[in-house]
């Protein structure tokens, strides 16, 4: 799926959600072992569970890449298990060399075929090239990220007082389009995104942070709307871990169904 279908899905469905699949499995139900099995049912029950609410599902591979080659197993029949009508994404938060880059981009568009992957802007043009050559598949560049640590460098005042994730933003909207390159903004810096909307009018983003982070969908919606909706709103805890009790799919639906209904009338 490319961001035009992502698009009318959003509309179609009146959502923007986006259900984040950080699987620890030292969080899952009572009844679910640490196999790769348990992982894998575990992970496909929450994606029928939420289905009808979400438009796009988001594997984070840390948790994945943290269990070893069974994670990459777990990972890749996660993957199958997205429907094709919903936007995947692999986020990896990749940056390297352009000819290590090109290994990534091969990573998660082809050997694990995601629609889209994040990627680091810290090293420049040549790291996120070769993730634009594919064209029919999504870049998602961090821009101005939800942790605190975003004031350490993101946010670190440029001669001319422009700040460095103004420039990153600007910068790197010029190496791609609206159609293949979204941006990550945090949730928690929904004070951001009025400016953030003037610098890019019409990139989607990927807004992770509500929920267990703090952020909401009505402020992240009123600031952050484009004339396409232009926001996908990530949510991992407060949908994946809704219960730990043997309700916890029936939670998980409930969640992802009230995001939904807040997302629903920002919609004009
Ligand atoms: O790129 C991301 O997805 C991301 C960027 C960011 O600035 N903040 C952020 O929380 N994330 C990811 O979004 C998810 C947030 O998870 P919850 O806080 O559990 O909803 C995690 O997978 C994070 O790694």
């Amino acid at each position: 799926m490319n961001i035009k279908q992502l698009a009318a899905t959003i509309y179609q469905k009146r959502s923007f959600l986006c259900v984040g699949l950080d699987t620890d499995p030292d969080k899952l139900p009572a009844g679910f072992a640490n196999t790769a099995q348990d992982i894998i049912r575990f992970n496909k029950e929450m994606i029928e569970a939420t289905l009808d609410h979400a438009v796009a599902y988001k594997i984070n591979t840390a948790f994945y890449e943290a269990m070893g080659i069974k994670g990459w197993q777990i990972m890749e029949e996660t993957l199958a298990a997205i429907p094709d009508t919903h936007f995947s994404i692999a986020d990896a938060k990749r940056g390297d060399i352009g000819n290590t880059a090109a290994q990534y981009a091969r990573t998660f568009f082809e050997t694990y075929p995601f629609d889209s992957v994040t990627v680091a802007p810290y090293m420049g043009k040549d790291s996120i090239q070769p993730f634009l050559d594919y064209t029919d598949k999504t870049t998602i560049v961090l821009g101005l990220t939800s942790n605190k640590g975003a004031d350490d460098f993101e946010r670190l005042q440029l001669t001319g007082g422009q700040q460095l994730y103004e420039k990153v933003l600007t910068t790197v909207a010029g190496w791609g389009s609206p159609d293949n390159l979204m941006f990550v903004v945090g949730a928690t810096q929904a004070a951001a995104l009025q400016n953030i909307r003037k610098l890019i009018p019409e990139h989607f983003l990927l807004v992770p942070g509500v929920g267990a982070q703090g952020g909401t969908v009505e402020e992240v919606a009123a600031a952050g709307w484009a004339p396409n909706c232009g926001l996908l709103i990530n949510v991992s805890r407060g949908v994946i871990y809704a219960s730990k009790e043997d309700d916890y799919l029936q939670a998980a639906r409930l969640a992802a169904k009230g995001y939904q209904e807040q997302m629903a009338s920002a919609f004009k």
